[in-house]
């Protein structure tokens, strides 16, 4: 669309966590994500807003923060746009500064701040719901005379106080407001003190119904039971991956194999026949089968996202992080990478020591995302027994929460000996307000299952297909002579490249097809799943294709193989998009290039003391 150079740009600006990016969304239509924790957003983000009077507004969003003096490289963005300092980019034309209304005192002051920038400004008072809820209420026209700007109420989540804020910002864009001088910089106390002056004058009446908050965080942040719960919480995660996910996994993996044998009754055989069956079905297939443990493993992090929990988290795990030298703060981005590193990453950028920020970017890695969970999942339904331990406890659901935290321990020891070589330094203390405890949204957990749910689904059809389908080829031609009478796949420019590998990965216990499964796994790890199951269907008859990957692993694989295998991917050298933003957040190649190698040792080094163990035990 062209947009006439009159568009009008307006920013959301605030504290961290005032409900910015969910006003955001509520405005421009956006599906930005949101959460109940600050740091959320760290990239600036643009979305068309349709004003009352008819124009068009670009309305920016941005990172939280609590002063125009970044700590840390995402509040530097903030202050940039706000500035106008951003290349390229034209200045403000209006400011909505957001804050929310159950913390008027320290919201106040930064609106305080962004008073003097003299640019046209409209208050959103956010949250007015959570205030009510409370008990507290504030005198919206008082704050508004007091601070010389308009004040709209607004509850961004139930898209209360929209209509207002169009139309009063359509005002401020026309200047029917009265101009803001701009003015000084003035001493941090001084704004303090004006803003808590104000938010007592307007605040008529305090409310006193915090206290079930309190004996919540009694029991969150309990230096007994504090811990006892997040290790309850996390293990209750791992069981229902397992537990709940098996029945739609069965339906899924049921189709798959029922379409292979569809298509290899209806289809001649020859090339297409088998692209289809044994690369389209035999390894994206094999994929998508995780879907549902992928959602609900995503379910149980957006709650803890959602409900105000994470912090809390973040706060427990601050004495332990505080020993490898990390502050709790890497917590938040840690956890973000359980669903994926490259997410997490990101989230570093909220982190304000550079040094502790470049440590949590180095061990993201290891935190295992949800790509990883169905390598994970394949063969510990190949090789582990679904035994109940202790009467409860499926046996697959506790390796699975072993792998999980045999990558939360490397990542500590990494931590560790990063801290005290290549990133030693000072790490500041732990800083960040507790959000407030919310049932988390069923829409919000909809929207967010939805989008991760097609952002799986696009890989497996994109990248998880094209690699696929090249591994196919590679594994089908050259076709072997005619007086060859070893497989066929030995022949194949992929077989010679699983020999090739294989003896660099002989010692560890790997065999040819990981060998080869490895180097596409690169593009995205749940290519070593469809990889092997492209290679194992091409392998096998028709028969051996309706037994799936499982089985056919089950077959050929020893447990200190798998094992193995296992313990490779806990650590694996990440996917190249993870290397990719790596370089992009470290400025140069210098980092990500440190990261694969470390991470190629330790995983190398874990797979092959898994390996001699097990052969040595079993
Ligand atoms: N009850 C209630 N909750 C809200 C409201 N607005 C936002 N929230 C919730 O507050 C939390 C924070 O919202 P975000 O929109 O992510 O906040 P943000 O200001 O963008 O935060 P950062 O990006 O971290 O600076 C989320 O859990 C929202 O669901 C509101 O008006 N009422
Ligand atoms: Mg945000």
């Amino acid at each position: 669309m062209n947009v006439p150079m009159t568009t009008p740009v307006v920013a959301l600006v605030g504290n961290p966590n005032a409900g910015k990016t969910s006003l955001f969304n509520a405005l421009t239509g956006s599906r930005q994500k949101v959460g109940n924790y600050p740091g959320v957003t760290v990239e600036r983000k643009a979305g068309k807003l349709a004003l009352p009077d008819g124009r068009i507004a670009n309305l920016i969003d941005l990172p939280g923060t609590y002063s125009l003096t970044p700590r840390s490289p995402d509040e530097a963005v903030t202050r940039d746009a706000v500035l106008g300092h951003l290349k390229g980019e034209k200045s403000l034309d209006a400011i909505v500064a957001v804050i929310d209304a159950t913390n008027l005192r320290n919201h106040l002051r930064f609106v305080l701040e962004l008073r003097r920038l003299g640019l046209p400004m409209l208050v959103a008072l956010n949250m007015i719901d959570l205030a009510e809820r409370d008990g507290t209420s504030i005198d919206i026209d008082r704050l508004s005379s007091i601070l010389g700007v308009p004040v709209v109420a607004t509850v961004a989540v139930r898209r209360r106080g929209l209509d207002a804020l169009g139309v009063g910002l359509a005002g401020v864009l026309r200047g029917e407001t009265p101009e803001i001088a701009a003015s000084p910089e003035a001493d941090v106390r001084l704004l303090q003190r004006e803003a808590r002056v104000i938010a007592d004058t307007v605040t008529l009446a305090v409310g006193g119904h915090r206290k079930w908050s309190q004996r919540l965080d009694g029991i969150a942040l309990h230096p007994v039971f504090g811990p006892v719960l997040l290790a309850m919480l996390l293990f209750l995660m791992f069981q229902a991956v397992f537990a709940w996910a098996e029945a739609p996994m069965e339906w899924l993996a049921a189709l798959v194999s029922s379409a292979q044998g569809l298509l290899n009754g209806s289809m001649s055989e020859g090339p297409l026949r088998s692209m289809l069956v044994d690369g389209v079905l035999g390894g994206v297939g094999a994929v998508i089968v995780f879907l549902p443990q992928i959602i609900i493993l995503f379910f149980f992090i957006l709650c803890l996202e959602q409900s105000g929990y994470m912090v809390r988290a973040a706060f427990l795990m601050d004495r332990l992080m505080a020993r490898v030298g990390l502050n709790g703060r890497a917590f938040i981005p840690l956890i973000s990478s359980f669903a994926c590193a490259i997410p997490g990453i990101m989230a570093t950028r909220s982190i304000d020591s550079p040094k502790d920020r470049l440590t949590t970017i180095l061990i993201a890695p290891l935190m295992t995302c949800s790509a990883r969970l169905p390598v994970y999942a394949v063969i510990i339904g190949a090789f582990i027994p679904t035994t109940l331990v202790g009467g409860i406890f499926n046996l697959q659901g506790l390796v699975l929460f072993g792998l999980y935290i045999a990558g939360v321990v490397g990542a500590l020891v990494a931590a560790w000996a990063l801290r005290h070589t290549v990133t030693k330094g000072e790490s500041p203390t732990f800083l960040m307000e507790m959000p407030k405890y919310q049932w988390p949204a069923p829409r919000d957990i909809g929207i967010g299952l939805y989008q991760r749910a097609m952002a799986f689904l696009q890989r497996a059809g994109g990248i998880i297909l094209v690699s696929t389908i090249v591994l196919w080829a590679l594994a089908t031609w050259p076709k072997p002579p005619a007086d060859w009478n070893r497989p066929a796949l030995e022949y194949s420019a992929a077989g010679r490249i699983g020999a090739a590998l294989e003896p660099i990965f002989r010692p560890i216990g790997f065999n040819k097809e990981i060998a080869l499964a490895l180097v596409p796994g690169m593009a995205a790890r749940e290519v070593a799943v469809s990889a092997l199951g492209t290679v194992y269907s091409l392998q096998g008859s028709e028969e051996d294709q309706a037994k799936g990957l499982v089985e056919r692993l089950r077959g050929t694989w020893s447990l200190p193989t798998a094992l193995a295998f296992l313990a490779w991917f806990v650590f694996a050298p990440q996917c190249i998009s993870t290397l990719a933003v790596t370089r992009r957040e470290t400025g140069g190649w210098a980092w990500p290039a440190f990261m694969f190698t470390y991470l190629f040792v330790a995983a190398y080094a874990a797979a092959g003391i898994t390996y001699w163990t097990a052969k040595i035990l079993l």
